[in-house]
């Protein structure tokens, strides 16, 4: 697995790790103008980290879904081209307004993700949706947002499982999700996120 361009392993405080050049955002370490990509702080990071082939190369169109306060957009739109990021929360959308600040390929949208009609006006067609809602239905919000996909383009989605449902067993959850990801996406990768996230699957598709 090639990690994008923009993507590159650096030394921080003796380790290595990921990193994208940018303003910093969450406190992250910096070095030379190179930023830690932390991976315990964005399940993208340990995506890349963990070598799923997320078809991500760098300088493409992004639309990412459930950007919260900007930690992993910001580091998307380091290395991608138009960032467009849909929060519906208001109070982390002022913060990844100020990421925004210092990123002109960064399009905050304070919308909900389950209702792309009301941002269908502004998103263009986009070479990979990269998804991390953390809530009920995250299988619906990839269908639902498949439109804005281009035939050849990917989809990188965390599901949570505990977002639907805390009872049952996290691999039996996955199992539906992916289920109901098929009616419109071929699965190219699934990948458990430990030890970086705990009860989450990392999903690589394409749309069908
Ligand atoms: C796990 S957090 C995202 C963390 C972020 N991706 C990162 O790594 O920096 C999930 C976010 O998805 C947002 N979210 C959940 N459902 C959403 C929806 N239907 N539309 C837009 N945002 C949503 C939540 O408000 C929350 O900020």
């Amino acid at each position: 697995m090639t990690l994008p361009d923009g993507v590159e392993r650096r030394r921080f405080d003796g380790a290595e790790s990921l990193a994208t050049q940018g303003e910093p955002v969450y406190g992250e370490s910096v070095e030379d103008g190179w930023r830690r990509w932390v991976p315990e702080r964005s399940k993208l990071g340990a995506m890349l980290e963990l070598g799923v082939d997320t078809g991500l190369t760098g300088g493409e169109t992004v639309l990412y879904l459930g950007a919260a306060s900007g930690t992993t957009v910001s580091h998307v739109a380091d290395f991608a081209g138009p960032t467009y990021a849909v929060e519906f929360a208001a109070r982390p959308t002022r913060d990844l307004l100020d990421v925004a600040g210092d990123r002109d390929r960064l399009f905050p949208l304070l919308k909900d993700a389950r209702a792309p009609e009301t941002y269908a006006h502004v998103v263009e067609p986009v070479d990979a949706i990269v998804q991390d809602v953390a809530t009920r239905g995250q299988a619906d919000v990839a269908l639902a947002n498949r439109r804005f996909l281009k035939d050849d383009g990917r989809l990188s989605m965390a599901v949570k499982a505990r977002s639907e449902d805390v009872t049952r067993d996290p691999e039996d959850v996955f199992d539906d999700v992916l289920e109901t990801l098929e009616a419109g996406y071929e699965i190219l990768e699934r990948r458990r996120l430990e030890p970086y996230h705990d009860d989450h699957l990392a999903v690589i598709a394409r749309p069908r």
